[in-house]
């Protein structure tokens, strides 16, 4: 993690990723960046609009793009999407370029903050439970790859999650800070 590092969300869709760094960036008065935001911002039309002419390729490339170019920043709090870590280059770019806070919670939690969602396709399912699972069997192990903390979203008030996830970032500074004093 470098001295003046980002912050970034990384966890499955639902999680609070969106809602979670909103926060962060607050209390921090950093700027505050959703890849997903970004990416409409950028095309002019949804997420979902862009996986149905794109596919899911083409939205993992114009992600890829995005989260390039916001983590040659700094001092910014970035919720990604739930699949960005898919990509070797992403995982790498966050690793190298800031603190990466995975957010978890219960399958059944997601689908009851899900359930009226029409943004996310890939929900867009006879049985997003299962899709859910499946996804989390997948992307676990590249999440808890790139995490420098995991914290359940799904059970603490959203107050206490951001309280800890500043506590657990001011810890790694300070550890980094020392560990640099020592090498020099
Ligand atoms: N701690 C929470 N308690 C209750 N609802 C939440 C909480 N965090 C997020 N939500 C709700 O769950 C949905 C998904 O949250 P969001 O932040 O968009 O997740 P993500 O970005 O990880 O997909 C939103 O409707 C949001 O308002
Ligand atoms: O898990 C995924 O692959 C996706 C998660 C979404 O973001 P959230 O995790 O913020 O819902 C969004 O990037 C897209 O629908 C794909
Ligand atoms: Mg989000």
């Amino acid at each position: 993690m470098k001295p003046a590092a980002n912050i970034y969300l990384i966890g499955l869709m639902g999680v609070g990723k969106t809602t979670i760094g909103k926060q962060l960036a607050k209390a921090l008065q950093w700027p505050f960046y959703d890849s997903d935001r970004v990416i409409e911002e950028c095309t002019g039309v949804d997420i979902p609009t862009i996986f149905s002419y794109e596919g899911e390729e083409g939205f993992r490339m114009r992600e890829q793009t995005v989260i390039h170019h916001l983590s040659a920043l700094q001092g910014i709090v970035m919720a990604t999407g739930g699949g960005a870590v898919l990509m070797p280059e992403n995982r790498a770019a966050i690793k190298e370029n800031g603190f990466v806070v995975y957010l978890h919670c219960s399958i059944d939690k997601i689908l009851h903050r899900t359930k009226h969602d029409t943004q996310r396709p890939l929900l867009r399912t006879d049985n997003p439970r299962q899709r859910l699972q499946t996804l989390l069997a997948q992307r676990d192990p590249l999440y808890t790859e790139c995490a420098d903390f995991k914290i359940d979203s799904g059970v603490l008030p959203t107050k206490t999650v951001v309280k800890t996830i500043l506590q657990q970032y001011q810890a790694a500074l300070e550890d980094h800070e020392r560990i640099a004093s020592c090498t020099k």
